[in-house]
């Protein structure tokens, strides 16, 4: 009987805490989606600055998508729901065609692998 008064109650305050807008999770698959290559990133991140360098140098000719974070009014909310997606918090939080590789230590072991080559067909 108490749980049916205090579930319900016990799930909107804990998942409203972490939920998304229907505004963040658009602007975040979107880019996912329409973008070869979606790099979450922050200004101020060396790793950003790695993996940002690594698909300029080796990719070129593939535009990438790149959302600076800290630099974005819904910076945070973005990186909260890119957490709930990926299980990964920190950035670059990189995508290629729509899949998740993972942060610059994934992003450059996934490029030695030849799997960055293959997916872009490079
Ligand atoms: N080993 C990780 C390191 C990533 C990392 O530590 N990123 C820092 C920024 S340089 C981060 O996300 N810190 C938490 C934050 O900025 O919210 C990788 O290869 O991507």
């Amino acid at each position: 009987m108490l749980s049916r008064i205090f579930s319900p109650a016990y799930r909107l305050f804990t998942t409203s805490a972490t939920s998304a807008s229907p505004a963040t999770m658009k602007l975040v698959e979107s880019a996912i989606s329409d973008n070869s290559v979606t790099i979450f990133s922050k200004t101020t991140c060396p790793f950003c600055s790695s993996t940002k360098s690594l698909f300029a140098t080796k990719f070129p000719n593939v535009p990438a998508k790149v959302l600076e974070l800290d630099e974005i009014e819904d910076g945070p909310a973005i990186q909260s729901y890119l957490a709930q997606k990926t299980g990964q918090r920190t950035v670059p939080n990189v995508f290629v065609n729509s899949e998740h590789i993972g942060g610059n230590d994934s992003t450059q072991a996934a490029f030695k692998s030849g799997k960055l080559s293959t997916m872009l067909k490079a």
